[in-house]
């Protein structure tokens, strides 16, 4: 089974606007409202792709009643732990020429929540598949994701983390199967002029079995356990939306990878999947996906 872990989901408000107004009351010209959280994206994107996945994570109040609700009708199952501080939060994606993003702290999980989640992931089996993505809030334990680690590290669980700063770095001793940073994590971490292959390189030397560096409309690069620099291809389209590329990226490059165990495909994969959300109002849908990947692997056949 395929489990995906978000510390702090979220519900999506997207609001267009013509032009934002500091200090003035603004009237936006359209909204919408989506399941979010880096985890749950990437379940989303699996299960357009034909896979299932379990949501693990904490959520409460009305707008995480609402954000399970919605998930159950998505058909993806969920088995959050419900804190008693904080509510899911509604993170507000200003659309106005530019994206501004507004997101919340949201539910705040403590040590006996977190045992829950800890506790769960004992019982993960050989073969399983653990991803965790996004930042570990302020409030919480900032060693969290290492601990989710340790917890698997005695099975044969396939272990995927899409954070960044420290709590990535902390993470490789653990030698994860694969962690997708951007091109702004790596500058964070190695500095400004560092190039997405060094980075992938030093990242890999650290600990990482793969590497994929993301960078947006110019594509990524897939610094492999078996040495190779695997390079992505870019669909054409019109970026309409930047939320959840990269959690789609990551969810595309699992399902090919799990479906062939061939890097160039689940790269390719991953690539199409984060291109069709970019292109998309909200998360991609599993046409514009394929349709993507066709693209790409008609070109890199020619
Ligand atoms: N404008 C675009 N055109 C084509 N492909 C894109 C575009 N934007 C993103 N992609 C695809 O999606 C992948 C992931 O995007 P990106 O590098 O923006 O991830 P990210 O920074 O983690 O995203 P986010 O944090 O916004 O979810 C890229 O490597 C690329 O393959
Ligand atoms: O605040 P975090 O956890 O860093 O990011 C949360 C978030 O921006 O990431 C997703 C897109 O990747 C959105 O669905 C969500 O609102």
């Amino acid at each position: 089974m395929i489990y995906t872990v978000t510390i702090s989901p979220a519900i999506d408000y997207v609001v267009h606007l013509d032009r934002l107004q500091k200090g003035a009351t603004n009237r936006s010209t359209g909204e919408e409202y989506f399941l979010g959280g880096k985890g749950i994206n990437v379940s989303q994107i699996l299960k357009e792709l034909g896979m299932e996945s379990i949501v693990l994570g904490f959520v409460n109040g009305f707008t995480g009643k609402a954000l399970e609700n919605g998930l159950h009708q998505g058909e993806i199952k969920t088995d959050f732990i419900y804190p008693k501080q904080g509510i899911t939060r509604i993170n507000v994606k200003i659309k106005a020429g530019e994206e501004t993003e507004i997101n919340g702290q949201g539910t705040i999980a403590d040590e006996s929540d977190l045992k829950m989640l800890y506790d769960k992931l004992r019982k993960l089996k050989d073969g399983d598949v653990l991803i965790i993505s996004g930042n570990i809030p302020a409030a919480v334990p900032q060693d969290t994701y290492s601990r989710l680690l340790e917890a698997v590290k005695e099975k044969d669980v396939l272990c995927i983390v899409d954070t960044n700063g420290a709590a990535l770095m902390d993470v490789l001793k653990y030698h994860p199967f694969l962690i997708k940073p951007n091109m702004d994590e790596l500058r964070d971490v190695f500095g400004e002029k560092i190039s997405a292959e060094e980075g992938a390189e030093k990242l890999q030397k650290a600990g990482a079995r793969n590497v994929i560096v993301s960078m947006g409309g110019d594509g990524a690069v897939l610094k492999a356990e078996n040495g190779t620099l695997y390079t992505a291809g870019v669909c054409r389209g019109k970026m309409i939306n930047s939320v959840g590329a990269g959690d789609s990226m990551v969810a595309g490059f699992v399902a090919g990878y799990l479906e062939k165990k061939d890097y160039q495909y689940a790269l390719d994969l991953g690539s199409a999947a984060g291109a069709a959300t970019a292109f998309s109002p909200g998360l991609a849908a599993r046409r514009q996906i394929y349709d993507c990947m066709d693209e790409l692997r008609s070109r890199s056949l020619r």
